[in-house]
Protein backbone atom coordinates (compact mmCIF):
# COMPACT_ATOMS: atom_id res chain seq x y z
CA UNK A 1 0.00 0.00 0.00
CA UNK A 2 2.49 2.58 0.97
CA UNK A 3 5.24 1.06 -1.90
CA UNK A 4 2.36 1.64 -4.42
CA UNK A 5 1.31 5.82 -2.85
CA UNK A 6 5.00 6.55 -3.07
CA UNK A 7 5.42 5.37 -6.28
CA UNK A 8 2.48 7.38 -7.31
CA UNK A 9 4.03 10.20 -6.01
CA UNK A 10 7.04 9.69 -7.51
CA UNK A 11 5.45 9.74 -10.63
CA UNK A 12 3.49 12.84 -10.26
CA UNK A 13 7.06 14.26 -9.06
CA UNK A 14 8.78 13.60 -12.19
CA UNK A 15 5.87 14.91 -14.26
CA UNK A 16 5.89 18.62 -12.60
CA UNK A 17 7.52 20.67 -15.16
CA UNK A 18 8.25 24.69 -15.21
CA UNK A 19 6.08 26.90 -17.50
CA UNK A 20 8.71 27.17 -19.96
CA UNK A 21 8.67 23.28 -20.58
CA UNK A 22 5.15 23.07 -21.06
CA UNK A 23 5.19 25.88 -23.35
CA UNK A 24 8.12 23.99 -25.42
CA UNK A 25 6.79 20.52 -25.52
CA UNK A 26 3.12 22.11 -26.21
CA UNK A 27 5.21 23.78 -28.94
CA UNK A 28 6.56 20.48 -29.83
CA UNK A 29 2.83 18.49 -30.34
CA UNK A 30 1.13 21.10 -32.09
CA UNK A 31 3.99 22.89 -34.38
CA UNK A 32 5.26 26.36 -33.29
CA UNK A 33 2.94 28.04 -35.91
CA UNK A 34 2.98 31.86 -34.78
CA UNK A 35 5.32 34.06 -37.39
CA UNK A 36 5.30 37.59 -36.92
CA UNK A 37 6.60 39.02 -39.83
CA UNK A 38 6.37 42.87 -38.88
CA UNK A 39 7.92 44.84 -35.67
CA UNK A 40 4.55 46.11 -33.60
CA UNK A 41 4.88 49.70 -33.71
CA UNK A 42 4.53 51.07 -29.82
CA UNK A 43 5.37 54.06 -30.29
CA UNK A 44 2.45 56.49 -32.09
CA UNK A 45 3.76 60.10 -32.91
CA UNK A 46 1.54 62.06 -30.79
CA UNK A 47 -0.82 64.42 -32.68
CA UNK A 48 -3.62 66.71 -32.08
CA UNK A 49 -5.34 65.46 -34.46
CA UNK A 50 -8.68 64.20 -32.86
CA UNK A 51 -9.49 61.09 -34.82
CA UNK A 52 -13.13 60.06 -34.32
CA UNK A 53 -14.47 56.48 -34.48
CA UNK A 54 -17.69 55.23 -33.95
CA UNK A 55 -17.84 51.64 -32.32
CA UNK A 56 -21.85 50.88 -33.40
CA UNK A 57 -23.75 48.59 -31.14
CA UNK A 58 -26.95 47.16 -31.24
CA UNK A 59 -29.18 44.79 -28.42
CA UNK A 60 -26.81 41.78 -28.13
CA UNK A 61 -23.67 42.90 -29.10
CA UNK A 62 -21.13 41.75 -26.63
CA UNK A 63 -17.16 43.31 -28.52
CA UNK A 64 -17.84 46.69 -28.54
CA UNK A 65 -15.70 47.03 -24.62
CA UNK A 66 -12.91 45.62 -26.19
CA UNK A 67 -13.01 46.79 -29.80
CA UNK A 68 -13.36 50.52 -27.61
CA UNK A 69 -10.08 49.23 -25.64
CA UNK A 70 -7.76 48.41 -28.92
CA UNK A 71 -9.12 51.90 -30.71
CA UNK A 72 -8.07 53.76 -27.26
CA UNK A 73 -4.90 52.52 -27.31
CA UNK A 74 -3.56 53.59 -31.16
CA UNK A 75 -5.01 56.94 -29.76
CA UNK A 76 -8.26 57.30 -31.41
CA UNK A 77 -11.58 59.38 -30.00
CA UNK A 78 -13.45 56.46 -29.24
CA UNK A 79 -17.50 57.18 -29.67
CA UNK A 80 -19.70 54.81 -28.14
CA UNK A 81 -22.83 54.58 -30.35
CA UNK A 82 -26.07 52.42 -29.86
CA UNK A 83 -28.55 51.68 -33.17
CA UNK A 84 -30.80 53.86 -31.29
CA UNK A 85 -28.82 57.16 -31.29
CA UNK A 86 -28.55 56.50 -34.67
CA UNK A 87 -32.48 56.12 -35.72
CA UNK A 88 -32.89 58.99 -33.28
CA UNK A 89 -30.71 61.28 -35.43
CA UNK A 90 -28.98 61.58 -31.86
CA UNK A 91 -25.89 61.43 -34.15
CA UNK A 92 -24.62 61.43 -37.40
CA UNK A 93 -21.68 59.04 -38.77
CA UNK A 94 -21.22 61.76 -40.96
CA UNK A 95 -18.32 63.18 -38.16
CA UNK A 96 -16.56 59.61 -37.46
CA UNK A 97 -13.56 58.57 -39.38
CA UNK A 98 -14.35 55.26 -38.95
CA UNK A 99 -17.62 53.02 -38.19
CA UNK A 100 -16.63 49.80 -36.37
CA UNK A 101 -18.75 46.97 -35.86
CA UNK A 102 -18.26 44.70 -33.36
CA UNK A 103 -19.45 41.18 -32.54
CA UNK A 104 -22.40 39.31 -30.40
CA UNK A 105 -25.50 38.14 -31.07
CA UNK A 106 -27.59 41.50 -32.21
CA UNK A 107 -31.07 40.95 -31.75
CA UNK A 108 -30.19 37.28 -30.50
CA UNK A 109 -29.81 36.82 -34.61
CA UNK A 110 -33.55 35.77 -34.26
CA UNK A 111 -33.73 36.05 -37.88
CA UNK A 112 -30.06 34.83 -38.69
CA UNK A 113 -26.93 36.52 -37.69
CA UNK A 114 -27.26 40.36 -38.36
CA UNK A 115 -30.28 40.11 -40.47
CA UNK A 116 -31.90 42.11 -37.96
CA UNK A 117 -29.32 44.76 -37.26
CA UNK A 118 -28.98 45.29 -41.02
CA UNK A 119 -32.62 45.46 -42.10
CA UNK A 120 -32.69 48.49 -38.79
CA UNK A 121 -29.97 50.33 -40.58
CA UNK A 122 -30.76 49.54 -44.30
CA UNK A 123 -34.83 50.35 -43.44
CA UNK A 124 -33.80 53.64 -42.36
CA UNK A 125 -33.64 56.69 -45.25
CA UNK A 126 -31.88 58.98 -43.26
CA UNK A 127 -29.36 56.46 -41.39
CA UNK A 128 -29.30 54.91 -45.17
CA UNK A 129 -28.15 57.94 -47.03
CA UNK A 130 -25.83 58.86 -44.02
CA UNK A 131 -24.38 55.34 -44.30
CA UNK A 132 -23.77 55.55 -48.17
CA UNK A 133 -22.52 59.13 -47.71
CA UNK A 134 -19.85 58.09 -45.00
CA UNK A 135 -19.01 55.33 -47.73
CA UNK A 136 -18.21 57.64 -50.28
CA UNK A 137 -15.60 59.52 -48.74
CA UNK A 138 -12.51 58.46 -49.94
CA UNK A 139 -10.59 59.36 -46.11
CA UNK A 140 -13.05 56.67 -44.15
CA UNK A 141 -12.39 53.45 -43.28
CA UNK A 142 -15.00 50.42 -41.46
CA UNK A 143 -14.53 47.40 -39.81
CA UNK A 144 -16.96 44.66 -38.96
CA UNK A 145 -15.86 41.78 -36.99
CA UNK A 146 -18.00 38.67 -36.75
CA UNK A 147 -21.38 39.91 -36.41
CA UNK A 148 -19.95 43.22 -37.45
CA UNK A 149 -18.54 40.77 -40.53
CA UNK A 150 -21.61 39.09 -40.95
CA UNK A 151 -24.07 43.02 -40.96
CA UNK A 152 -21.23 44.02 -43.20
CA UNK A 153 -22.04 41.14 -45.81
CA UNK A 154 -25.84 41.64 -45.42
CA UNK A 155 -25.39 45.28 -46.23
CA UNK A 156 -23.39 44.73 -49.29
CA UNK A 157 -20.95 46.84 -48.12
CA UNK A 158 -17.91 44.42 -49.53
CA UNK A 159 -17.78 42.35 -52.04
CA UNK A 160 -19.34 45.12 -54.99
CA UNK A 161 -16.67 45.35 -57.36
CA UNK A 162 -18.12 48.67 -59.12
CA UNK A 163 -18.42 50.17 -55.34
CA UNK A 164 -21.68 52.31 -55.95
CA UNK A 165 -22.10 52.94 -52.41
CA UNK A 166 -25.29 52.01 -52.11
CA UNK A 167 -26.47 49.70 -49.68
CA UNK A 168 -27.61 45.87 -50.66
CA UNK A 169 -29.93 44.69 -48.55
CA UNK A 170 -31.80 43.02 -51.02
CA UNK A 171 -29.32 40.77 -53.12
CA UNK A 172 -26.17 41.39 -51.39
CA UNK A 173 -22.59 39.67 -53.02
CA UNK A 174 -21.56 38.14 -50.17
CA UNK A 175 -23.27 36.30 -47.54
CA UNK A 176 -22.96 34.37 -44.28
CA UNK A 177 -23.91 31.19 -43.67
CA UNK A 178 -24.13 27.92 -40.76
CA UNK A 179 -20.51 26.21 -40.37
CA UNK A 180 -20.11 23.47 -42.37
CA UNK A 181 -20.32 21.70 -38.66
CA UNK A 182 -23.77 22.44 -37.52
CA UNK A 183 -22.52 23.75 -34.48
CA UNK A 184 -20.96 27.05 -32.89
CA UNK A 185 -17.52 26.94 -32.96
CA UNK A 186 -15.08 28.63 -30.36
CA UNK A 187 -11.80 28.26 -30.41
CA UNK A 188 -8.73 30.02 -30.87
CA UNK A 189 -7.67 29.47 -34.87
CA UNK A 190 -4.42 29.53 -36.55
CA UNK A 191 -4.40 32.37 -39.35
CA UNK A 192 -2.49 34.16 -42.58
CA UNK A 193 -2.24 37.14 -43.86
CA UNK A 194 -2.01 37.65 -46.98
CA UNK A 195 -0.90 40.39 -49.24
CA UNK A 196 -3.98 43.06 -50.24
CA UNK A 197 -5.65 46.19 -50.61
CA UNK A 198 -6.33 46.07 -46.92
CA UNK A 199 -5.43 49.50 -45.09
CA UNK A 200 -5.60 47.76 -41.38
CA UNK A 201 -2.93 44.61 -42.51
CA UNK A 202 -0.36 47.39 -44.58
CA UNK A 203 3.21 45.57 -43.79
CA UNK A 204 1.42 42.16 -41.81
CA UNK A 205 1.58 40.19 -45.08
CA UNK A 206 2.38 36.59 -44.57
CA UNK A 207 2.51 36.32 -41.03
CA UNK A 208 1.18 33.28 -39.42
CA UNK A 209 -0.81 34.15 -36.19
CA UNK A 210 -3.67 32.81 -33.81
CA UNK A 211 -6.65 34.56 -33.52
CA UNK A 212 -9.95 34.18 -31.13
CA UNK A 213 -12.93 32.72 -33.07
CA UNK A 214 -16.83 32.47 -31.95
CA UNK A 215 -19.47 31.82 -34.14
CA UNK A 216 -21.97 29.38 -35.64
CA UNK A 217 -22.55 31.41 -39.19
CA UNK A 218 -19.15 31.72 -40.72
CA UNK A 219 -19.00 30.86 -43.88
CA UNK A 220 -19.01 32.63 -46.86
CA UNK A 221 -20.77 32.38 -49.55
CA UNK A 222 -20.92 34.46 -52.46
CA UNK A 223 -23.58 35.30 -55.07
CA UNK A 224 -22.15 33.92 -57.78
CA UNK A 225 -18.19 32.87 -58.89
CA UNK A 226 -17.80 36.16 -60.70
CA UNK A 227 -17.78 38.04 -57.18
CA UNK A 228 -15.38 35.35 -55.51
CA UNK A 229 -13.05 35.61 -58.61
CA UNK A 230 -12.94 39.44 -58.62
CA UNK A 231 -12.26 39.51 -54.80
CA UNK A 232 -9.30 36.79 -55.34
CA UNK A 233 -7.96 38.50 -58.27
CA UNK A 234 -7.96 41.78 -56.76
CA UNK A 235 -6.35 40.74 -53.41
CA UNK A 236 -9.65 41.10 -51.39
CA UNK A 237 -9.02 38.33 -49.52
CA UNK A 238 -6.50 39.21 -46.50
CA UNK A 239 -7.07 36.77 -44.07
CA UNK A 240 -7.16 32.54 -43.70
CA UNK A 241 -8.08 29.72 -42.02
CA UNK A 242 -4.62 27.57 -42.33
CA UNK A 243 -3.76 24.23 -41.67
CA UNK A 244 -0.51 23.15 -39.89
CA UNK A 245 1.48 23.49 -42.52
CA UNK A 246 0.89 26.71 -42.81
CA UNK A 247 -1.78 26.54 -46.19
CA UNK A 248 -5.10 27.66 -46.57
CA UNK A 249 -7.39 25.26 -45.38
CA UNK A 250 -11.08 24.35 -46.22
CA UNK A 251 -10.72 21.22 -43.88
CA UNK A 252 -12.13 21.00 -40.28
CA UNK A 253 -11.25 21.77 -37.73
CA UNK A 254 -8.05 24.41 -38.64
CA UNK A 255 -10.75 26.07 -40.75
CA UNK A 256 -13.60 26.53 -38.34
CA UNK A 257 -16.32 26.78 -40.95
CA UNK A 258 -15.92 25.53 -43.94
CA UNK A 259 -15.26 28.83 -46.03
CA UNK A 260 -13.94 28.09 -49.31
CA UNK A 261 -10.22 28.90 -49.71
CA UNK A 262 -10.04 29.17 -46.13
CA UNK A 263 -11.33 32.77 -45.94
CA UNK A 264 -11.94 34.52 -42.67
CA UNK A 265 -12.23 37.90 -43.87
CA UNK A 266 -12.36 40.06 -46.78
CA UNK A 267 -11.96 43.72 -47.70
CA UNK A 268 -13.39 46.48 -50.01
CA UNK A 269 -12.03 46.67 -53.48
CA UNK A 270 -10.43 50.09 -52.31
CA UNK A 271 -8.81 48.28 -48.81
CA UNK A 272 -10.48 50.40 -46.51
CA UNK A 273 -13.53 48.24 -45.41
CA UNK A 274 -13.12 45.30 -43.99
CA UNK A 275 -15.48 42.58 -42.64
CA UNK A 276 -13.34 39.48 -40.59
CA UNK A 277 -14.86 36.42 -39.16
CA UNK A 278 -11.85 36.51 -36.76
CA UNK A 279 -11.56 38.50 -33.36
CA UNK A 280 -8.34 40.92 -33.66
CA UNK A 281 -9.97 42.95 -30.81
CA UNK A 282 -9.61 39.99 -28.20
CA UNK A 283 -6.22 38.87 -28.92
CA UNK A 284 -4.71 41.77 -28.98
CA UNK A 285 -2.74 41.52 -25.50
CA UNK A 286 -0.63 38.76 -25.32
CA UNK A 287 -2.51 37.69 -22.06
CA UNK A 288 -5.76 36.89 -24.56
CA UNK A 289 -3.39 34.19 -25.68
CA UNK A 290 -3.59 30.24 -24.95
CA UNK A 291 0.41 29.70 -23.57
CA UNK A 292 1.32 33.37 -22.57
CA UNK A 293 4.24 32.81 -21.49
CA UNK A 294 5.65 31.58 -24.47
CA UNK A 295 3.98 34.16 -26.71
CA UNK A 296 5.72 37.18 -24.60
CA UNK A 297 8.77 35.38 -25.11
CA UNK A 298 8.41 34.95 -28.92
CA UNK A 299 7.06 38.00 -29.51
CA UNK A 300 8.98 40.73 -26.34
CA UNK A 301 6.15 43.36 -27.09
CA UNK A 302 5.22 43.27 -23.09
CA UNK A 303 1.80 42.85 -23.16
CA UNK A 304 1.09 44.33 -26.84
CA UNK A 305 0.35 41.00 -29.10
CA UNK A 306 0.58 41.40 -33.31
CA UNK A 307 -2.88 42.25 -33.95
CA UNK A 308 -2.21 45.72 -32.02
CA UNK A 309 -0.78 46.47 -35.48
CA UNK A 310 -4.10 46.69 -37.24
CA UNK A 311 -5.10 49.42 -35.00
CA UNK A 312 -2.13 51.31 -35.29
CA UNK A 313 -2.44 50.99 -39.46
CA UNK A 314 -5.88 52.32 -39.49
CA UNK A 315 -4.79 55.53 -36.86
CA UNK A 316 -1.48 55.99 -39.21
CA UNK A 317 -3.90 56.04 -42.12
CA UNK A 318 -6.35 57.89 -40.49
CA UNK A 319 -4.09 60.70 -39.66
CA UNK A 320 -2.19 60.35 -43.37
CA UNK A 321 -5.92 61.05 -45.85
N1 LIG B 1 -18.90 36.36 -32.14
C1 LIG B 1 -19.87 36.75 -32.93
O1 LIG B 1 -19.98 37.92 -33.29
C2 LIG B 1 -20.89 35.71 -33.32
C3 LIG B 1 -21.66 36.09 -34.54
C4 LIG B 1 -22.94 35.31 -34.71
N2 LIG B 1 -23.78 35.47 -33.57
C5 LIG B 1 -22.63 33.87 -35.01
O2 LIG B 1 -22.76 33.04 -34.14
O3 LIG B 1 -22.24 33.53 -36.11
Amino acid sequence: MWESTSYELEKIQSNVVTAEEEFNSLENRLGPVYSCNFELNNSLAVSDLSLKVAVIREEGTNGDREMSVALFMAGFEVWDITVQDLLNDAVNVDQFRGLIFPGGFSYGDVLGSAKGWAASLAFHPNVKKSLENFMSKNNTFSLGVCNGCQLMCNLGLVGEINESNTLNIDDPPVIMCHNKSGRYESRFSTVKINPSKAIMFKDMDESILGVWIAHAEGRFEFRNADVKDALVTNNCIPITFVDDQNISTENYPMNPNGSPGGIAGICSFNGRHLALMPHPERSVFTWQWPYTYGLKTAFKDGDRAPWMQMFYNAYEWCSRN
